[in-house]
């Protein structure tokens, strides 16, 4: 431990300045601001201002305070280091500053408004956003990466060439053509830091950047992140967290954090002046002693309830925390650890601090002072070939996307619609003993004259001629000799119905068609002939599918039958036409989308890029419909060239019909991804959907036999 009072002396004149407190009312100004021109202190600008703010969490029922009146100024041109333990609400506070989430009470401005009000460029191209995860496209590489950002962030390709060809030697990254995938975690983070620093913000926000990066690499990070704020009239902001304490030795000014407010706030140099400590974490612990050490998770509860944080109070004074006590700094000792993690001043070497300072002043003032500008195309372009590269990278989801309507129509059409075979039917036909019909013409002779069955073997055992007509390969004939036995037989599941005929069927149906043509009224027709001349058919209607089919097969059997009986007694007969309808319903491939990208961490940094949720919906949506249109167009030709599904009408109509369909069914996935946070939330309500959909729209049963409401 060494240091000298002169060196004290020096930094006190600085720090009476600086006036660090966290509540404190005086301007608090770091040792690189206090620049004196005509002898007056220069104020900075300020980038960042938090006052006053509450924030909490809910969980069910539980809320979890995160931010208890929290105070923070970051002025323009500052490296601020937001120091504190895990789970203090260090990450809060960025996603505050960046807009992604709003404080309940107290007020954030970023280059003096709100973030996310209109024009304020946050979040949007002002600011660089790392988050602590990864969120990087795992199955991108760098340079498809850097692409999609580069075109949200409307980088011109030179510009973009410039900065990728520095990032890649800065940040020490492999082939920019490798898959991130297939890369270290330290590189996958330095490809994530590259994201950030991608278009030069004026703002930076660094979420522990530097964890999982070798020491070596985090001094050049930190020597770059300098370079920023040196180079350039002091524009360049950043806020950075880190575990590593002592790292934030180079940072202008340090915030200690601690149970959601700031014990301190000052340069670090003050710091230790004030505490008299040989490093930034023995100042932490003093801070923490003297907030209370030891202060147990129920002190805390206790303290929470004294204060409630949706106090809508603007009065500062009450719900201010105390303030740290740094002004009896008086006679402190400034004291020097042993070069690591000096001040900015005193840079440690970076391997590429040359190619750094060429490629910042080549291309960094291009894009300091400008708002976030009108490029909502270009970030729907950018959103839609991003999607459609991801695509191109999942061969499954490929594979899923195009191939899957298809197999799925070639199994509807050879699993549904068809009519079901060999189905065992009891026939009983007493005109032939209830034997098969082997030997009996089923033909008519052309141009036969009705002279009568007794004259005319051609119309004798019309019974037999009627069972020639059933379709053998649905209805399989089982032949029995009564009607009592057959009946038994469909009891006992051996057959899906019974067909009898009386023992003078023919006779009977010679004489009821006879006598209604001589008569052109049935009604005159003897009702014991007509009963006697009828066919009895009596079904299992246990599977209402089968029993359908069947009654239709023996139904047009008789109309085939009576067709060319009636047509050799020269008589006319109107066929009834058949209608098939097929319906389909088309699965958006939406709904997991979103989802992904959320919990990937790849949301929020498109936000952040100051993609809108329109622009963002929009994107997908456009994607969909090409997907949809190529889906639609798979579907039909099998449907129609390949399984010869009839189509009556318009195929203008059928193919924008289901395109509507998969327009419906893409805004449903939509909806699903923005509500839900997990896929196996997305796939139950997929589910839980789908199924009211299929009964409800006439598929399974028609519409018109439902209840007025449900139609
Ligand atoms: N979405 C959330 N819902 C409920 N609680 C949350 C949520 N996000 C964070 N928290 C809780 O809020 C507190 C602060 O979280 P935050 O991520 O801001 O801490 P942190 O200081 O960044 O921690 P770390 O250094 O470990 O990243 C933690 O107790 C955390 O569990």
């Amino acid at each position: 431990m060494s240091g000298t009072s002169d060196d004290c002396r020096n930094m006190e004149d600085q720090t009476e300045q600086q006036q660090s407190l966290v509540n404190g009312n005086s301007v608090a100004i770091s040792v690189n601001d206090a620049k004196l021109s005509n002898g007056q202190a220069k104020e900075s600008p300020m980038a960042i201002k938090i006052s006053n703010a509450y924030k909490h969490y809910t969980c069910g029922q539980k809320r979890t305070p995160v931010l208890l009146g929290l105070d923070m100024e970051v002025k323009k041109g500052q490296i601020y280091g937001l120091l504190g333990p895990s789970g203090c609400g260090k990450t809060t506070v960025l996603k505050c500053i960046v807009g992604k989430l709003t404080v309940e009470t107290g007020s954030v401005r970023v280059f003096g408004e709100p973030p996310g009000s209109p024009g304020s460029g946050v979040p949007g191209p002002r600011v660089g956003y790392m988050p602590q995860e990864l969120a990087i496209f795992l199955e991108f590489n760098i340079e498809e990466t850097l692409t999609y950002f580069r075109r949200i962030f409307g980088m011109t390709r030179q510009q973009y060439e410039d900065r990728l060809a520095f990032l890649m030697k800065f940040l020490d990254l492999p082939s920019k053509t490798r898959s991130l995938i297939n890369m270290s975690g330290g590189q996958q983070r330095r490809a994530s830091l590259a994201i950030a620093l991608l278009h030069e913000p004026e703002l930076l926000i660094l979420d522990e950047p530097t964890v999982g990066v070798d020491p070596l690499l985090r001094s050049a990070i930190w020597n770059h992140l300098t370079e920023m704020t040196d180079c350039f009239g002091k524009h360049c902001t950043i806020v950075i967290t880190t575990h590593y304490i002592e790292e934030a030795r180079q940072a202008n000014r340090v915030g200690m954090m601690r149970f959601g407010k700031l014990l301190a706030e000052d340069s670090p140099e003050a710091l230790l002046c004030r505490f008299s400590k040989p490093n930034l974490e023995d100042v932490f612990l003093d801070l923490c002693l003297q907030d209370g050490d030891l202060e147990t998770a129920k002190v805390r509860e206790e303290r929470t309830q004294r204060r409630p944080i949706l106090k809508f109070s603007k009065k500062k004074s009450e719900a201010k925390p105390k303030p740290t006590d740094l002004e009896d700094g008086e006679g402190c000792q400034v004291v020097l650890t042993n070069g690591q993690g000096s001040r900015p001043k005193e840079k440690v070497s970076a391997t590429n601090s040359a190619a750094s300072a060429r490629s910042t002043s080549s291309t960094v003032a291009k894009y300091i002072g400008q708002k976030k500008p009108n490029l909502t195309s270009q970030r729907v372009t950018a959103c839609m070939i991003k999607t459609f590269n991801r695509m191109k990278k999942r061969v499954g989801l490929l594979v899923y996307q195009f191939i899957l309507p298809a197999l799925q129509v070639s199994l509807f059409c050879l699993a549904i619609g068809q009519d079901p075979k060999e189905l065992p039917v009891a026939i009983v036909n007493l005109e032939n003993q209830g034997q098969p019909c082997a030997g009996h013409p089923t033909q008519c002779p052309f141009d036969m004259t009705f002279v009568g069955p007794e004259v005319n073997e051609h119309l004798q055992n019309l019974s037999c001629r009627y069972l020639s007509f059933m379709d053998a390969s649905i209805a399989r004939p089982v032949y029995y000799e009564s009607y009592e036995v057959a009946h038994e037989a469909v009891k006992n599941g051996d057959a899906w119905g019974v067909i009898s005929m009386g023992h003078n069927f023919s006779r009977n149906l010679y004489d009821r068609i006879f006598e209604s043509v001589a008569n052109e009224d049935l009604t005159t027709v003897n009702l014991e002939k007509f009963n006697a001349s009828q066919i009895q058919v009596r079904m299992d209607i246990t599977n209402q599918h089968i029993a359908f089919t069947l009654q239709l097969k023996f139904a047009e059997a008789f109309q085939l039958f009576m067709e060319q009986l009636v047509s050799s007694l020269k008589m006319s007969f109107r066929r009834a036409d058949n209608s098939y309808t097929l319906q389909g319903m088309a699965l958006g491939y939406s709904a997991m989308i979103i989802i992904l990208e959320r919990n990937e961490g790849l949301l929020d940094r498109t936000w952040i890029a100051g993609v809108t949720p329109g622009e963002f919906a929009l994107a997908h949506f456009l994607v969909s419909l090409v997907v949809n249109f190529l889906q639609v167009v798979v579907t039909l030709t099998f449907m129609i060239l390949v399984f010869q599904v009839p189509n009556e009408g318009s195929l203008w109509l059928v193919f924008l019909l289901t395109m509507l369909q998969g327009v419906a069914g893409t805004t449903i996935g939509l909806i699903i991804s923005a509500v839900c946070k997990t896929q196996q939330d997305a796939t139950q309500i997929a589910l839980g959907i789908f199924y009211p959909n299929l009964i409800l729209s006439g598929i399974i049963w028609p519409v018109e036999s439902m209840p007025l409401a449900l139609r």
